[in-house]
């Protein structure tokens, strides 16, 4: 039997001025699922991950968190529907003033109006999970930027989100720090997360993906299993991105 639709993605266009940049996205989630969206630069997926929650508004069709129109909501229950989706940021957005515990307990308090007790529980255990939770009271300038990375993921978590969208979680980090975050993510999938991961980390793609979508100019140009992608694509602008990535790959390394 298939596991819940934990998003639904219906035609979705989004234009910045007269420039269309997503051009009819059709997408499903399902719960427990870690997809990887991977295409070259300006491709559309970070802008597809940010009209998922609303950060960008789109330009037509329908988005469904757990069977309800995100597209079309407004006030509250626009809201409710945000934290049902976690975000992870490229650049973290951690809050410098603010301990590593205040950062995670800030959306508790405020938004899911939890007592500093409960928020605090919630937050030490989040930090737990990815490993911070010895650095609970540090600022987020004593940290590395795997560190970091690892909070913010540590904020998600602690909402309990139905899905968390990862926008390039590794781009600005150091490459030693890379793999602790991928690690963190791994183990997310392991709990039973449901993740949609925009990422050039294509070994990461390969190895813990459920499912890899593949963008090009604004469309979904091939999906399926990472070994489908990675190793039989059928479409020339996959294979011919595919084969790019590892050369460069190779050469790296
Ligand atoms: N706020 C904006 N205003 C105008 N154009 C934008 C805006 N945000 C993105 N774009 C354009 O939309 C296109 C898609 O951008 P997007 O960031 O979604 O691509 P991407 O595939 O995530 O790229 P990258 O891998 O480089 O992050 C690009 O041409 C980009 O320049």
């Amino acid at each position: 039997m298939n596991t819940p639709l934990i998003l639904q993605v219906n035609r979705l266009h989004k234009n910045y001025g007269a420039t269309p940049v997503l051009r009819g996205i059709n997408l499903d989630v399902r719960a427990g699922e870690l997809i990887s969206v991977i295409g070259p630069s300006g491709s559309g997926k970070s802008t597809l991950l940010r009209c998922c929650n609303r950060m960008e508004e789109a330009s037509g069709g329908e988005i469904l968190v757990e069977g309800h129109d995100i597209s079309h909501a407004r006030g509250k229950t626009l809201n409710q529907l945000r934290l049902r989706l976690g975000m992870v940021f490229q650049s973290f957005n951690l809050y410098p003033h603010l301990t590593v515990k205040g950062n995670v307990t800030l959306a508790l308090r405020k938004v899911k109006k939890f007592d500093a007790t409960s928020a605090d529980q919630l937050a030490l255990a989040a930090l737990e999970c990815v490993g911070m939770a010895h650095k609970a009271d540090a600022r987020p300038s004593q940290l590395s930027g795997g560190q970091q990375q690892r909070v913010g993921i540590a904020r998600a978590i602690a909402l309990e989100p139905a899905m968390i969208l990862f926008d390039e979680p590794t781009s600005a980090l150091d490459p030693e720090m890379v793999d602790g975050v991928l690690e963190v993510m791994r183990e997310l999938r392991a709990s039973g997360m449901t993740m949609m991961v925009v990422t050039h980390e294509m070994s990461f793609a390969q190895a813990a993906s459920d499912r890899v979508i593949f963008m090009d100019q604004g469309v979904i140009v091939e999906q399926g299993t990472p070994a489908q992608i990675f190793g039989a694509p059928t479409q020339p602008r996959t294979a011919a991105f595919i084969s790019r990535s590892a050369q460069r790959a190779g050469a790296l390394s």
